[in-house]
């Protein structure tokens, strides 16, 4: 089997026919899929459209009964007829109105609840995609996939599927009662249909391109709005306002030309409905009249047909707005299928092995690694770190020191050899239990919304406040937590409970100390401090790694001297291994590093 497309041909406007394939049976499995589930719901439903729509329908075949056939047993003083039938039609009538009623409550729930399913599928799936999807998809894009595409869909679902399935069920019986009143001036309706289908199929081919292009022009909107306020502060800084703004304009324009060529051409579907419709019923009228004049048929069929063809041509314009919709929710499902086909590329081992306790061992065998299809980043490398070492991996910027901390976290999978803690491959444990034995503290120390407390909480869920708070005490964050409005309460997002990058570094070091984990990985996570915060922490930090092995990539010096060995990494190799002493004394790249150091501290 080839590989799922995925979103690759995400951006793609006009698809080869292979592809469209490819695509549009993606989009329909997924909403089959999400239809299933409803299958009782939908039964119900839709045997109520049939009994409301039977009701309404009868209303003007009712009208030429009492015309045609009642109103002659009146004259000779029988109204008892007439009464049966006025009965007849308000029982119709109000059926029809209850039944109406309950069939929109539960199309509404049908459509609330795939929704709801495809929203959770969305975010958990997304969440649960590799880093590597996420570094080129950006987050732009997927809020685009979580809002304005599901909200395209729940305009269809919402209103269309309930007056799609009311409309052909209404355009069925109608035909069904204008040709057992008359079946001359049925086939003569029928003939409509063919200027009807042209007009569609016109519309189909059109509307399909101009939708996706809405789709992906709208998910540049959006990305292009979240990037920048994400990066509001370098936008400050580089004054990038008044060409964001052009930027932005550009973008919006292009929206805006894309939605009025769409209403556009729905401007000439809905009103060539309608004077299909017209031109429909002057042509039964004709018929009717030449027809009563030859006495084959009587006013009140006539009536009843007119009646019920002018209404025919109603529904025939609410499924015109269903297949508008239909249409533009179509590609957006080809948006959001393209994104559910993504497939972890870390993925979990089926059978994961557990290893219960852990030392913290580690080792890598013939490593050889690259960023998805890129070049090889590290090459080749043996490295072996014993449980409880603390190694501080140094180098140039670009040097390789994040992609080996990430591949120790399992953020990425090796491209060849192995990494084995205490001897198990890394890619044969469980996620769970491979994020219990290894953390990562990484440069940005993200807080979620959430109090303090909460946030250090994450490192082991459930844990209690004293364990919380001795945990900041070990780290040195207690005092300045203590320091804040509410203290561990305090809301981190909230006006009063900012904290300072260094601060926020340290509820990060609390949230590790939390976890107690074998290993610990540190990416550069001192390198916001000032001197006496940087103190406090290296105070905290020789008591978060305590007896652990822990790889900490660091530009200080401060951070190295801690260390039992220092890896110098260059070019994706690993160029020196050893002491600090010793390659200070090796006088290699890390004591020239080292002078440097030493150098800028002066
Ligand atoms: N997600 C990625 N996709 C592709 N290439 C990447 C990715 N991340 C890093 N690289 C590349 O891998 C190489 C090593 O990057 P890495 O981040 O490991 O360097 P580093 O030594 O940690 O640098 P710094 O000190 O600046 O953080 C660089 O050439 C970089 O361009």
């Amino acid at each position: 089997m080839s590989k799922p497309l995925g979103v690759a041909n995400e951006d793609a406007i006009k698809l080869s026919a292979a592809e469209r394939k490819v695509v549009r049976r993606r989009s329909f499995k997924l909403l089959a899929a999400l239809a299933v589930p409803q299958k009782k719901l939908f039964i119900l439903t839709v045997v109520l459209v049939l009994f409301s729509n039977a009701a309404r329908v009868l209303l003007p075949v009712l009208i030429a009964f009492a015309i045609d056939w009642t109103l002659p047993q009146v004259r000779e003083g029988n109204w008892s007829a007439l009464g049966w039938t006025g009965a007849g039609y308000i029982v119709c009538a109000i059926l029809s109105g209850l039944l109406l009623s309950w069939y929109i409550t539960s199309a509404a729930k049908i459509s609330q609840a795939m929704l709801l399913d495809l929203r959770e599928q969305v975010f958990r799936h997304t969440q649960r995609l590799s880093l590597e999807f996420h570094e080129s998809y950006t987050s732009g894009r997927i809020i685009s996939r979580q809002t304005s595409d599901l909200e395209t869909l729940r305009e269809l679902l919402d209103q269309g599927v309930s007056e799609l399935a009311s409309s052909c069920v209404f355009v069925i019986f109608t035909l069904i009662t204008i040709f057992f009143l008359d079946w001359r001036s049925g086939l003569l309706l029928c003939l409509a249909a063919i200027p009807v289908i042209i007009l569609f199929i016109w519309y189909q081919r059109r509307s399909e391109v101009l939708y996706r292009e809405s789709r992906v022009v709208s998910a540049k909107v959006i990305s292009t709005f979240v990037e920048t306020m994400t990066g509001i502060r370098a936008v400050k800084a580089f004054r990038r306002e008044t060409a964001n703004d052009e930027n932005y304009s550009e973008i919006a324009e292009k929206y805006r030309v894309n939605s009025v060529r769409s209403f556009n051409l729905f401007g000439v579907l809905q009103p060539g409905l309608v004077l299909i419709g017209n031109l429909s019923v002057a042509a039964l009228l004709a018929y009717g009249g030449f027809r009563i004049i030859d006495g084959t048929m009587q006013v009140g069929a006539m009536v009843a047909i007119l009646l019920a063809s002018k209404r025919l041509f109603q529904p025939v314009e609410q499924i015109a707005m269903f297949y508008s919709s239909l249409q533009s929710a179509t590609a957006a499902l080809e948006k959001v299928s393209g994104l559910l086909e993504e497939e972890p590329t870390v993925r979990e081992p089926a059978a994961p092995r557990t290893v219960g306790k852990v030392a913290g061992e580690l080792e890598f065998k013939d490593a050889v690694f690259g960023y998805g299809d890129g070049p090889v980043i590290m090459e080749q490398f043996d490295l072996q770190i014993p449980a409880g070492q603390t190694v501080a991996v140094v180098g140039q910027t670009g040097a390789g020191k994040s992609t080996l901390a990430k591949l120790i976290a399992r953020f990425y999978d090796l491209r060849s050899g192995t990494l084995e803690l205490d001897s198990v491959p890394i890619n044969e444990l469980s996620n769970k239990e491979l994020r219990r034995h290894v953390v990562m503290v990484t440069q940005e120390a993200f807080l979620f919304s959430g109090s303090v407390a909460e946030n250090i909480a994450l490192g082991r869920p459930g844990a209690s406040l004293e364990d919380i708070q001795s945990a900041a005490r070990a780290v040195g964050a207690h005092e300045f937590i203590m320091d804040l409005p509410e203290g561990y309460d305090t809301d981190v997002n909230k006006r009063g409970g900012r904290v300072s990058a260094g601060q926020r570094q340290l509820i990060s070091f609390a949230r590790a100390f939390l976890a107690d984990p074998a290993v610990l990985i540190l990416d550069e996570a001192t390198s916001s401090l000032d001197i006496p915060s940087e103190r406090a922490v290296q105070r905290g930090l020789q008591t978060l790694l305590g007896n652990r092995t822990a790889l900490i990539i660091a530009h200080r010096l401060s951070t190295v001297q801690i260390a039992d060995r220092v890896l110098v990494v260059h070019d994706g190799k690993i160029t020196e291994d050893g002491t600090p002493a010793q390659l200070i004394a090796d006088e290699g790249r890390f004591a020239a590093l080292h002078k440097a150091w030493k150098d800028s501290l002066v």
